[in-house]
């Protein structure tokens, strides 16, 4: 799925307006009605009890003069109070007009600020995608009234004072809403930490735009979803082995951090491997031989971390950094990995898939000349303090994807920023934002898990370097959904995640 910019967006409007020969006013009764539909299946008339909604002066403002009329003509009780202003947009001007008497309305002034209940229901149509500058003077005194009423808040579109794709100054005044609704496709605010506080849960609402304009209009940002990843599991031919799915080698643990290694490989043989080896530090041996016998195992010199390389003929994929602490004789095995995994190898003719991950990410930040020896495509799996430590300290959340695309292209990688909504930059400088996953994942080894599947993936022969990450995130994500709902997000741990990885990709057999 495309998220458009707030500029494309309006395009997206009028495309759609000429495309299905409607007028604009059209279109927005098919969100009011959009939104009117999700009200009502979440509140009775007896639950909302007097509806206040919030109008603005643009095409926000008359949905909500549109949504006051269609709710009342569903019984629901409803009152309008209009933000002042000089210009109002011609569809706000139409639904002004036929919005019913037995609407109480009433002007907005700073001496008359509605009256607003705590626990009321209010729906916040003041400003949408048109916003062009932050809210100030009467409509950030109302936005602030409103964020003070402890109201249930419904915001139509997008929060008022948010832009859509773009920071605001840390001081602005932006509706806090518990709910927002949308339409069409997400916008890029929603997926930010940084919102968080103002969105709340959010939902698109399909109205019927033109899927014509959104597939020829390029953009940076995708949202990945179900459909995105629809059918992007290979099927398993019937007369396959295990040299098939490609061999995978993990190079991982540390003495106190076998733990890292064991959910690592746990995950990636849960992920559809045909073999995977895992070289680890002595101390590991009993410990992942007991917990992963599936596995091979190799291991090093050292009792307590790693020191040597393996010979990687015969790898399909190699795995680093879970678990492997940060030993200047680790820190040589990364940099011989890096340059042996550069050359061509002669099956593929290309470089040998990387997934590099925790402590491998460490060190690569304390030794930024190792950037430079990253084979094409690699995968970086950065939290984003890790991320950091890659690049620079982002001023915000916005600054922070600049950073990412920046440096997914300069180094030929993919890169994996986890969070909640985990953002996949790629080479060619595209933005994926993943939409499984659940607070219960944010718990020691999930990232260990995630490093696993996407060793698995990155040694599927089938399966493109961006075609295998976007799944594995997906499924990463997805597994832990459904680990949550037999654990809870409180009890997950990061062995659930990984116990659920083959009911999740079992979703694509
Ligand atoms: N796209 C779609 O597919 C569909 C979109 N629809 C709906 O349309 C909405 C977008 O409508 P919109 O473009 O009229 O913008 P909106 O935000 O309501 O108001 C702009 C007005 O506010 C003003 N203004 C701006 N900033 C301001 C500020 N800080 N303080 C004060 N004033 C400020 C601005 O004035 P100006 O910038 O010219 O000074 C202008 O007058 C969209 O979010 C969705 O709800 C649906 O109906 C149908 C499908
Ligand atoms: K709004």
């Amino acid at each position: 799925m495309k998220i458009l910019s707030a500029a494309q967006t309006r395009e997206l409007d009028q495309a759609t307006q000429t495309e299905q020969r409607l007028i604009s006013v059209e279109l927005m009764e098919r969100a009011a009605s959009a939104f009117v539909a999700w009200l009502s299946s979440r509140y009775s008339s007896a639950d909302a009890g007097e509806i206040l909604i919030l109008c603005g002066p643009g095409n926000n403002g008359g949905d909500g003069l549109a949504v006051a009329r269609q709710l009342l003509q569903r019984g629901y009780r409803v009152r309008v109070a209009l933000l002042p202003a000089t210009r109002h947009s011609p569809d706000w001007q139409h639904n002004r007009q036929h919005l019913p008497k037995a609407v109480p309305s009433s002007e907005i002034s700073t001496k008359k600020l509605p009256d607003i209940a705590a626990g009321a229901l209010v729906i916040d149509a003041l400003f949408g995608t048109g916003l062009s500058r932050p809210l100030a003077g009467l409509a950030a005194t109302v936005v602030t009234h409103l964020n003070q009423a402890r109201a249930r808040v419904i915001a139509i579109d997008i929060p008022s004072g948010l832009f859509a794709d773009q920071s605001q100054p840390a001081d602005s005044a932006v509706v806090c809403a518990q709910h927002t609704v949308s339409f069409g496709l997400p916008k890029l605010a929603f997926l930010l930490p940084q919102n968080a506080e103002y969105m709340g849960e959010w939902s698109i609402e399909d109205i019927g735009l033109s899927q014509k304009f959104v597939a020829d209009t390029t953009t940076p940002w995708h949202y990945t979803n179900a459909a995105a990843v629809a059918g992007a599991l290979p099927v398993r031919p019937k007369f396959s082995h295990k040299g098939t799915f490609g061999h995978a080698l993990l190079l991982a643990g540390s003495r106190g951090k076998m733990g890292a290694a064991v959910l690592a490989a746990g995950a990636c043989l849960r992920s559809g491997v045909g073999l995977l080896t895992a070289h680890i530090p002595g101390c590991g041996y009993d410990i992942f031989q007991t917990s992963q016998p599936e596995a091979m195992c190799l291991t090093d010199a050292k009792a307590d971390f790693i020191s040597e390389l393996p010979k990687l003929d015969g790898y399909q994929a190699v795995g680093i950094g879970p678990g492997l602490g940060q030993d200047a004789a680790s820190l040589a095995v990364l940099r011989q990995l890096l340059k042996a995994a550069a050359k061509p190898t002669a099956k593929t003719g290309k470089p040998l898939p990387l997934v590099i991950d925790a402590d491998a990410l460490n060190l690569l930040g304390q030794h930024r000349e190792l950037l430079k020896l990253l084979p094409e495509n690699t995968v970086l799996t950065p939290h984003p303090k890790e991320f950091e430590r890659l690049t620079e300290p982002a001023r915000d959340d916005y600054h922070r994807l600049d950073l990412l695309r920046d440096f997914a292209v300069q180094h030929h990688c993919l890169v994996v920023l986890k969070g909640a909504c985990t953002c996949l930059a790629t080479p060619e400088g595209e933005l994926h934002f993943n939409n499984t996953g659940n607070p219960g994942m944010a718990t020691g080894g999930s990232g260990d898990v995630l490093t696993g599947i996407l060793l698995a993936l990155r040694a599927h022969a089938q399966l493109s370097p961006f075609e295998a990450v976007r799944l594995g995130v997906y499924a990463h994500g997805r597994a832990g959904d459904l680990a949550a709902t037999h654990s809870g997000q409180a009890g997950l741990v990061a062995g659930d995640i990984v116990r659920h990885i083959g009911p999740a990709l079992k979703e694509w057999e």
